[in-house]
Parts: structure tokens; sequence; C-alpha cells
């Protein structure tokens, strides 16, 4: 007989139960660096907002690390809904947090209300130490649970204030126990280049180092700290600082001749090593300032268009944006999403190396100069791809609206779900590198069909084409574009057909994949609207996070939230921020490693005699298919 699956089946997990259960969708679970992230985040956030002005991180003989702050310590007063202290609300409960609102922190890395907590969740003992009301106080927690009352230990004088955290990461969540010493000391020390004025010292308990760093100038220093000896174009950084309410950017930035470049940006302090937006409105705004510069004194010869890569590929930089209500990929926060970011970044920048170009008009044509040679090894080194019909060799296919930069690696062919997309798409594209191609209901699965017969689809057999490259071939000599991008609705549907491309490309045209020219775009579900602002969110978890915010922030005016239920529906302006334009869009990148599971879901997923175990995956993570991507 089966098992009666009853509401009662239904688990709610409670406190930090989330937490323990599933580690990897709150910290990174490789070592416990993560953990030391978010206590010190929390210190940085203080200092920040003014009330902290020096913080030091303590790695002790028996693996437990402190972070002590002298901002204004936690709150130790009577939570009113709660009934218990509010240290006790923060390192116990999910989503309690003081930086919901911009009222006690206008700038912070924190924004879930989550950071400490899951730190206490994931510790096997965490005590925290605070100096408040001439008062010191004190609380231990083990496994993520009360082991003492918040309590006075102690008094200290009226104006001692701050917050010690000390806790031992619990091993059995983490790969590896100990801390990895290289990256915290580059953290701690780069919190300090970050926020001038801000003292932050590191000690090894186990070595007795002791290090030290304060920053009055900090990023121009430390950027040429960590060049030397490079030969960098110009000697002196680029500096640039702008600040608006609710967003400001500092910047410093050179061109590298040999060597290679450092590239790090922060947002609210908080190392973001996928980059993300901000990174993406530093480039276009650097590529707009230099590409002006050059047509307006006619430097660039005949046939030569500058690219992203060209000015990018040896510009060494460090970007800090502080942002007031930033969007991250995850908890992690390691990927910028706020798409309104990438626009300000490259205004602001575009409009200061603009002027400093043209003040600067020497360094600044010997900087054109050397960008352009860059652009010029590029054509050399990309292969030409003749755009007109060809007249030997099989037409194009008909659907296909092709692009007309001849530069392979530069383009983007976008494979869209249904004929009404694919013409929205036609509009909102870039049309000099953006190519699409409508593809009319679903795809063969091509699975279980040997190559050699594929091209008998004809959607297959266009696409083949429309690539320039037949099915089963190591070759990609004749490739026609440099990303291929399946584009299909964020829905149950859509996500069937952009598997059935994938795995028409995993099975079928695997170099493609292998190389890294697949792409999967990932278009929001919804659009919310309160008075002025705009939020996308990619799937209902991340609407419930925007409604959370809007709710908690008592943002004012009605709330409009618009299901797009095909991509058809979205007006190509709204296509092309959300989905096409490269400083917005999130797209994600197929990789094929040696010994990767890829085969072995696809077969699960697609395989005609393995329909019961496919069952059995869908009831038990089929919620998770949609969501646990992230973006590339
Ligand atoms: N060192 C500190 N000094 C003062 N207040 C603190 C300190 N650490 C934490 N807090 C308070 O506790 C709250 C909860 O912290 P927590 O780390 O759980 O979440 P968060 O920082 O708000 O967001 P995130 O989950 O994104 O890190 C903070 O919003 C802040 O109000």
């Amino acid at each position: 007989m089966t098992k009666q699956y009853n509401a009662a089946d239904i688990e709610i997990l409670t406190g930090l139960e989330p937490v323990r259960k599933r580690p990897g969708m709150y910290t990174n679970t490789s070592n416990p660096n993560h953990l030391a992230q978010e206590v010190i985040d929390n210190s940085v956030d203080e200092a920040l907002a003014g009330y902290a002005n020096h913080i030091e991180v303590i790695l002790h003989l028996d693996g437990s690390l402190s972070v002590r702050d002298n901002g204004r310590g936690m709150p130790v007063d009577l939570h009113p809904e709660e009934g218990i202290s509010g240290v006790e609300v923060i390192l116990t409960r999910l989503h309690a947090g003081g930086k919901f609102s911009n009222q006690n922190y206008q700038f912070a890395g924190g924004l879930h209300g989550v950071g400490v907590s899951v730190v206490n969740a994931l510790s096997s003992r965490l005590e925290v130490t605070i100096k408040r009301n001439g008062m010191l106080y004190q609380m231990s927690f083990a496994q993520g649970e009360k082991t003492s009352e918040l309590k006075v230990i102690g008094t200290v004088g009226q104006r001692h204030t701050g917050t010690t955290v000390r806790f031992w990461p619990n091993p059995s969540y983490f790969d590896s126990p100990h801390f990895s010493i290289a990256a915290l000391t580059y953290l701690v020390r780069a919190k300090a280049v970050l926020c001038a004025g801000l003292t932050m010292t590191f000690s090894d308990e186990n070595t007795g180092d002791q290090q030290q760093w304060f920053y009055q100038d900090g990023l121009a220093t430390y950027l040429l700290e960590q060049l030397s000896p490079a030969t960098a174009l110009p000697e002196v950084p680029l500096m640039g600082h702008f600040a608006g309410t609710t967003e400001a950017v500092d910047y410093a930035l050179l061109w590298i001749i040999d060597g290679k470049p450092i590239a790090e940006s922060y947002v609210n302090l908080i190392p973001t090593p996928q980059g993300g937006t901000h990174v993406n409105g530093l480039r276009s705004g650097l590529l707009e300032a230099l590409r002006e510069f050059c047509d307006y004194r006619h430097l660039l010869p005949r046939g030569v268009k500058l690219a992203a890569e060209d000015i990018w590929e040896h510009c060494a930089y460090v970007l800090s944006v502080k942002l007031a209500d930033p969007q991250f990929a995850g908890q992690t926060k390691e990927r910028l999403n706020s798409r309104a970011c990438a626009t300000f970044v490259a205004g602001v920048v575009r409009d200061a190396f603009s002027v400093w170009l043209n003040q600067h008009v020497e360094m600044g044509e010997q900087i054109a100069e050397w960008v352009i040679q860059q652009a010029q090894k590029r054509l050399r080194a990309d292969k030409k791809v003749i755009r007109k019909k060809v007249t030997n060799g099989p037409a194009l296919p008909g659907k296909l609206a092709d692009c007309t930069l001849q530069e392979m690696k530069q383009t983007e062919l976008f494979l869209v779900e249904g004929d009404s997309a694919g013409g929205s798409c036609k509009q909102a594209r870039d049309r000099t590198f953006q190519a699409v191609m409508p593809l009319r209901g679903k795809i063969l699965n091509t699975w279980e069909i040997e190559t050699s017969e594929v091209l008998a689809s004809q959607e297959v057999h266009d696409i083949a084409i429309a690539l320039g490259i037949d099915p089963g071939t190591d070759s990609l000599t004749e490739l026609r574009y440099g990303k291929v991008c399946i584009l299909a609705d964020a829905d149950s549907d859509g996500a069937h057909i952009a598997t059935l491309l994938c795995a028409l490309f995993v099975k079928h045209f695997r170099k493609l994949v292998a190389e890294g020219h697949v792409y999967v775009a990932t278009p929001p579900l919804y659009r919310i609207d309160v008075g002025n602002t705009v939020y996308y969110a990619l799937n209902d978890e991340e609407k419930q996070g925007i409604l959370d915010r809007i709710a908690a922030e008592k943002k004012p005016g009605f709330i409009h939230i618009q299901r797009f239920k095909g991509l058809g529906e979205m007006n190509p302006l709204q296509l092309r921020e959300t989905t096409m334009a490269r400083e917005t869009r999130r797209l994600i990148q197929l990789t094929l490693t040696d010994n990767d599971p890829t085969d072995s879901i696809m077969d699960m997923l697609l395989a005609k005699k393995r329909s019961p175990e496919r069952k059995i995956w869908l009831e038990q993570k089929g919620n998770l298919a949609m969501t646990t991507i992230q973006p590339a």
C-alpha cells in the first residue's frame, strides 16, 4: 500500500531550523569564512553609519573567531512585540534586522536580517558581549539555542559602547572547518581601504601575528600597492567619487601594460567577486567616453570599432558602490542585480572620464592608442562571418533576423520561444550584435536520437544553419555567433522548452557547450510597481522578498503586480532592459566539466524509460529547478 500524503506531511521549519537543514542556501559551506564576513559586515555597517571607527578581528587558538567593534552596541532592551531582548531577537530570529528601512543605517551591507542568525545556527557555541548604557552585558548560545540569559557582568564608562561576537563554527556544516587566513586578511584589509578613517585590526593567536590597516585616502593607494611593479597608464590612477541621496560610487582605475590587472568590486563594502550591474556600468561608461573621445579626434583607423573587451581586459580597478537598496543574487551577495545601478555608474563614469580625457589630452591619446591596438589585435584574431546571404552553401533560415557585426566573438544569437516574443525581441535587440530567431512551439526531444538523424527536424535544421555548424561536429571554425542564448518564458512550459534546447546542445552540439558558447537568458516573471519605483522579480520567491521589503520600508503608493504570462507580453523596452541589454540582463552559462553530473541529470529529465524516476524527482525537487539556478 502506498503511504498517505496529507497536510500533516508538510513540515514548517521554525526558528533557525531552515538554516541547519539547508546551510548552503544561507552561506558558503566550503569553509567558515562567510560566517566571519557576516559578523564583520555588521560591524562595518556601524562604521558606515558613522558610529564605529575601530574593528578588531581575532582568530583564537581554539579555532573560534571574535569580531569587536566600538559601535552603538546591539540593542539590549526588550523587543516590544517579541518580549525578549533585542540581542536575542537578532541572534535567534531569521528576517529580524534594523536595516529594512533606511532610518538607522543609510547604506548597509546587511539587507535580509539573516546574517548573524545564520552564524549562530551554524556555530557550536556563540558568545556576545555588549557595552551599552555604562554596562557590560553578555549572552551565550550553543547550536543556535540560548544557554544563558542576557545578563550584566560588569560596568564600563558611559561613553564606551560596542559589540563583540565570538563564535565557534560547527565543523559538521563545512567542507573544511578552518578559516582561510589569506582570504580573511584580504577581506579585513579591503574594509579599511573602502571606508576612509576606519581602523581594522587582524590578530592570529596561532602565529602571534597582528596587522592593522588605516587608509585616509583608500582606493588609489590600495590600487597602486596591489599593482606594483607593473607599468601602467596613467601612472596615477584615475579616481572618481559621486554621491547622490540613495547611491554613491567611488573608483580608482588604470590600464596595465604589462602584468596582471586586479579587478575588485564592492557594494556597501561587501565584495562582489561575480561582479554585476555596477561593474557592467563601469565598463560601459569607460567605453562610451573613450569612443566619443576617439570619434571627436578622429583617432580610429578605418574599419576599427572599439568593443568593451578592448578597454576592459587590461583595466585594473577597484570599484566601491553604496546603495540604499541593493538587490543581490543571493545571501552570499557575490553578484549585484540592481538594474538601476548600471545606468547610475555608467553615467557618472562616462561624464567624469570624458572630462578627464579632455583635460589630459596627451595621456588620453596614449590610452586611446593602446586600446586601439587591443582592438586591432582582436580583429586580427577574430574570424569574419559573412553576414550577407551566401550564394554557395545553404541560405539562412527566413525567420532569422541576423545582426550586422562581423566579429564572431561579439555577436549573440537569441533562440526565442514563439513568434510573438520573437517579434518583440527583434524590436528590443541591438541589431549590430544581436540576432534573433523565433522557434515555433516545442522542439523535438533529441536526447535519444542519433546525431545523424536530428537534422530531419526542421527546427533543428534551421538552428544548425543559423549557427553555421553541423550537429556532432568538433570544429567551431564556421561558428557564426559568440553566444547562443536560449530565451523562453519564465513559466514551466518555458522551462520545458529551454530544457529541450539544452538537451539538443549538450547531446549534439557538445563542443559549443564545452567551450562556453551556450547561455540561458532569465526573463522576469513579475513586474512590481510602487509609486515611481519599478522592480522585476525572477520568480515567486524573489517577488515575496521584494514585497516584504516594500512593506518593511512602508513605501508609499499603491502596489501593482503584473505577472508576465509570456515574453510577448513585455513591451520591447521592458524586454531590452530585463533580458537583452548587456548591462542589466542575467545570463546563465551552460558549462561542462569532466565527471560533472550533467549527462546523468539530463538523462533522468529526458530519457523515455526513466519516467518513474522523473516523477519522483519532480515531486521532491521540481520546485527547486526554477529557483536554484545562479546567474553567470
Ligand atoms: N555589531 C552590531 N552592532 C549593532 N547592531 C548590530 C550589530 N550586529 C547586528 N546588529 C543588528 O542586528 C540586525 C540583524 O543582523 P543580521 O546580521 O542578522 O542581519 P542584517 O545585517 O540586517 O542583514 P543580512 O542578513 O543581509 O546580513 C542588524 O540589522 C542590526 O540592526
